[in-house]
Formats: C-alpha cells, structure tokens, sequence
C-alpha cells in the first residue's frame, strides 16, 4: 500500500480495551509522519529529538538509536527491554509515556511524552538543596510512580534524579527503563515489596546473566552488590537515597571511586549534615536498611509524618508544584 512506500513503518500503540487489558492497536505510524525538530539531547546509545505529528499538530519526543550501534555494543536486549517495560507503564503521569515504536533501515524510533523542564539533577544542581515543601512534593510524586511501576512487575533498578524529568507543569516524569527487570506475570501483582529476587526463580545460567547489569554506583542497593540481586526493595533504597540528595545536595554514599561508594553502601557508612531535618532523616533511616525486607514498604512510607499532608493519587498529579527554593 502507499504507506509501504512513504518508508513508514506499522507502528503499535498500546492501549487498554473495555476490560482493562492492554492491546496493541496497530497505527502506521512512521518517520515520515513526524517533523523533526532540535535535538533534545544525546545518550550513549541515542539521539533524542522534538517531533511533531504532522496530522495532529502534537509534539513528542522521539528517541533515534542507530541499528548497527545497537548490535554493536550488543544492547539488542536493553532497547527490547526498555520497549517491553514502557509499554506496560501506560497508564501514569509520573513515567514517560510510550506511544509508538517502529523502525526504518537504519534507525529504531521510540516516540516518548516530550518533559521540556530539563532533569531533577539539573535544578537540584542550580539550588543546591530543595527545601523540605519541594522535597515532599516531589518525593511524593516519585513514590506514586514507583507504587505504579512496582504493581505492573516492573523494578526501574536504576532510579536517580537524572532519569526523573519534569514537564511543563513541574511534574516528575521517570525515564531510562532499558534496565528495568520485567517481573512474570504470577509475580506482577502486589506493590508489596517482596525479597530479593522476587516472582521470577532463576536458573544459575540467567542468575549470570541478571547480574551483568549494576545500576548507578551512588544508588546501588547492597542486596545487588552481595547477593547479586534486584528485587522492588531495590528501587526503595534508590529512593531514600534520592530523598537525602535533595535535602542535602548530596546523595548518601559518595567517595572518590565507585569501589569505595560500593564498600561504604554495603557497611552502611553515612551520615546525616548536622541540620538536616529529623521527620526527613526518620524516613531515610527506614530506608537505607541493608535487609531489603526490612525496609519500609511503600503504604507505610506514605503514610509516614514526613509526607502528611499529600494528597495520594490523582490530586497529587493535579495541584501545582511548589516553586523550587
Ligand atoms: N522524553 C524526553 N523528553 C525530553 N528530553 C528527554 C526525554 N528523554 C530523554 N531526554 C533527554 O535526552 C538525553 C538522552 O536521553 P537518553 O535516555 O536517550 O540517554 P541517557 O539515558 O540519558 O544516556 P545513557 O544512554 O548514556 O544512559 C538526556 O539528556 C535526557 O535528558
Ligand atoms: O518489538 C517490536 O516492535 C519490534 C522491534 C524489535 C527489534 N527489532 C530490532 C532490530 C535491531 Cl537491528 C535492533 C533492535 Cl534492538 C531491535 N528490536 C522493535 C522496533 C522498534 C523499537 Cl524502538 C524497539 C523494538
């Protein structure tokens, strides 16, 4: 047909049918139906551009990653995961959300939520510390989203305030799920966060390979630097040390080389700055538990005094974020 022709590719959309089951509705979508525009910014492995549907006038972000590139540094598995992972991550407006995939020759296209206020770290960067009211909202949001991801089966394992965008709103917009760990389905359900390894047993050949990947040194749990596995706790220990980071400007664990931030995680050596506020560092302390099981789970966390006063659920996604200061 002329769609063939025009080098468009037929494009899946993931949506939810009457009953709540997530389909895939074939759209042909292609390079051609977009106007690209300036480059967003670069990865190792990608290119991420401003597109502009051409019928609906609405704009995206696209991520270009060059074909050879991929098999070259033989990351076939994690662009097939990052796919996998958004496309069961539709329904949340804290992650960035996946609209098409389709490839050409050369590239494959991921077409994304354009977040066009720049990443956490960026701001954190420009005031040095957030005060408790951002750090709130902005925890709060970021929980939201992981007691999303976590009840869909999927550990983001490499939560850091690089990969949480912000939209025009101000709104936290998670990103970079080519490290995800894809539960199977028996284990997807609660948003509890089960042991380590959780849901899916693995054979010692797929225990090897689970390991190759270690997230950012300074957010590493321990349980994946000993036992050499992720499990949902996992993405909570990411998430204390995100909250400390924004009180005090700098995460937890941070020494000159990552072999020493490893041995200072594993021996739980941090401390708090004299100042820090006491409700916060409560929270952070039932956090940053080397026993994964131990750590606070997620409605325990939200129901901890730091976060009295947010509105879980929707209105948290309607109220307007604080000014940064
Ligand atoms: N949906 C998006 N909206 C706006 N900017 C984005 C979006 N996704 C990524 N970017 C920006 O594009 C840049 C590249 O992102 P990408 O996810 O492709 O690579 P990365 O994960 O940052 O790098 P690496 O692959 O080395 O980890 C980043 O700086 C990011 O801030
Ligand atoms: O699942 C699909 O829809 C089909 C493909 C799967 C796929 N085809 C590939 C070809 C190459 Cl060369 C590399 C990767 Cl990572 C590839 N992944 C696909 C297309 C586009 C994107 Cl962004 C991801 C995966």
């Amino acid at each position: 047909e002329e769609w063939k022709e025009r080098g468009a590719a037929v494009a899946t959309r993931q949506e939810v049918d009457q009953n709540g089951r997530p389909v895939s509705k074939i759209v042909k979508k292609g390079v051609n139906d977009f106007h690209f525009g300036r480059t967003l910014g670069e990865g190792s492995y990608s290119t991420v551009l401003a597109a502009t549907d051409r019928q609906i006038h609405r704009e995206y972000a696209v991520k270009v990653l060059d074909k050879r590139h991929i098999i070259k540094e033989k990351k076939v598995k994690y662009v097939n995961i990052e796919k996998d992972a958004l496309n069961r991550l539709t329904e949340h407006p804290g992650i960035v959300r996946l609209y098409y995939t389709f490839q050409d020759e050369r590239s494959l296209y991921f077409v994304l939520d354009l977040a066009n206020g720049g990443e956490l770290l960026g701001h954190l960067k420009k005031m040095g510390t957030f005060d408790e009211e951002c750090t709130r909202f902005y925890g709060a949001q970021m929980l939201d989203s992981i007691a999303y991801m976590h009840s869909k089966g999927i550990i983001h394992r490499d939560l850091k305030p690089e990969n949480v965008l912000l939209d025009e709103q101000m709104h936290t917009k998670i990103t970079d799920f080519g490290t995800a760990k894809i539960l199977d389905i028996r284990s997807a359900g609660g948003t509890g966060t089960d042991g380590p390894g959780s849901g899916d047993p693995m054979d010692g050949a797929e225990q090897e390979r689970a390991v190759s990947f270690v997230g950012t040194a300074e957010y590493v749990s321990p349980e994946l630097l000993t036992d050499k596995n992720a499990c949902k706790a996992s993405d909570l220990w990411a998430f204390g040390c995100i909250l400390y980071q924004l009180l005090a400007g700098r995460p937890p664990f941070k020494a000159s080389n990552e072999y020493q931030t490893f041995q200072k995680i594993v021996a739980l050596d941090y401390r708090f700055p004299d100042n820090f506020p006491a409700v916060a560092k409560d929270l952070i302390e039932r956090l940053l538990v080397l026993d994964p099981s131990k750590r606070l789970p997620i409605e325990h966390i939200k129901a901890h005094s730091f976060f009295e006063g947010i509105q879980w659920g929707k209105g948290l996604w309607k109220q307007k974020a604080p000014r940064l200061r």
